[in-house]
């Protein structure tokens, strides 16, 4: 169980980053989803030991993260947002000496940790070949090969899917799956069908806050009956925006639909519809940004 309370980090031009950020994460995988700017890389790299948070404490099955950060990097898997530059080595060699950084110095074991991953993240044969030529689905499961370096208990991925295509997505949601089930497993994205297809727990951030935490299922359930759906010609959505809460505006088949939360219908030409998490996560952005206008 990762235990993070009242998280604050600051930088040092005042931006406030993460404001009183609490959470309890079991094992499993767990989505923290929220929009560009929200603080999902601020607090990955808070957990990832990278940065100091400006006050707050972390805990993770016992060790005191702020305290002890060299113990927790040992049972860490990091793939950051951003790789950085790939250099012009194979990913055999790669992998190899990444091992060797993460203090598996016997040669043997090295050679059964680095198989072993490059073929459970399907690389085997590619092995050969320089990670700066793979492609954009290839590096990201390499990026896993590494993060899982050690058997980690606490893997932390920050935004995985974003660029990939829709197999390569797939097959990355595979690997994910197969590995959140018996370690902690945080995945950072914007994307709400990463978290829809993959994450039995989730919590949204949006401006440095926590804004709902618990089971996706569940969170869907506490809409049901509120949630209603229009076609709407795209000039009358800001009217619309004005006169309802509507929580979101989506292209289908090209006509625009607009669905509002309301406890009874709000006019002519709605249908109920059973919500789903796109409801439940732009409701709660939609609610945040309200508030934050309000108190503006
Ligand atoms: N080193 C930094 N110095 C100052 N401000 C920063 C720094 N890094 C991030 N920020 C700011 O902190 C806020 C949170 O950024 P962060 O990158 O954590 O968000 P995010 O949710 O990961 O967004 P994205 O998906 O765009 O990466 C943003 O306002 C960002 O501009």
């Amino acid at each position: 169980m990762l235990e993070l309370n009242d998280l604050r980090h600051v930088y040092g031009d005042g931006t406030v980053a993460l404001d009183g950020v609490s959470l309890s994460i079991p094992v499993g995988m767990f989505g923290l989803l929220g929009p560009n700017g929200a603080g999902k890389s601020s607090l990955m790299r808070t957990i990832a030991t990278l940065q100091t948070p400006t006050s707050g404490s972390i805990r993770f099955d016992g060790i005191d993260l702020l305290a002890d950060p060299a113990r927790l990097r040992q049972v860490l898997g990091y793939l950051p947002q951003d790789f950085g530059v790939y250099p012009r080595v194979t990913a055999y060699d790669l992998l190899d000496h990444m091992a060797v950084l993460k203090g598996i110095t016997v040669k043997a074991d090295r050679r059964q940790t680095v198989e072993t991953l490059l073929d459970r993240v399907n690389l085997w044969d590619v092995r050969k070949r320089a990670v700066a030529g793979f492609s954009g689905g290839m590096r990201q499961r390499f990026g896993i090969a590494q993060a899982l370096i050690g058997s980690p208990r606490l893997i932390i991925v920050d935004e995985p899917t974003a660029g990939l295509d829709p197999e390569e997505r797939n097959r990355f949601h595979g690997l994910l799956a197969e590995i959140g089930e018996n370690v902690v497993v945080i995945l950072s994205t914007h994307i709400v069908e990463d978290v829809a297809d993959l994450c039995p727990r989730m919590a949204v951030l949006a401006a440095g806050r926590i804004l709902l935490d618990g089971a996706p299922q569940e969170l869907i359930g506490a809409m049901r009956g509120q949630v209603w759906r229009k076609v709407v010609a795209r000039r009358d959505v800001d009217d619309y925006r004005a006169r309802l809460p509507v929580i979101s505006t989506r292209l289908r088949g090209g006509e625009t639909v607009v669905h509002v939360l309301s406890d009874e219908s709000p006019g002519t030409g709605f249908e109920q519809v059973a919500g789903d998490l796109e409801d439940v996560y732009f409701a709660a952005l939609s609610r945040s940004a309200q508030a934050a206008k309000a108190a503006a």
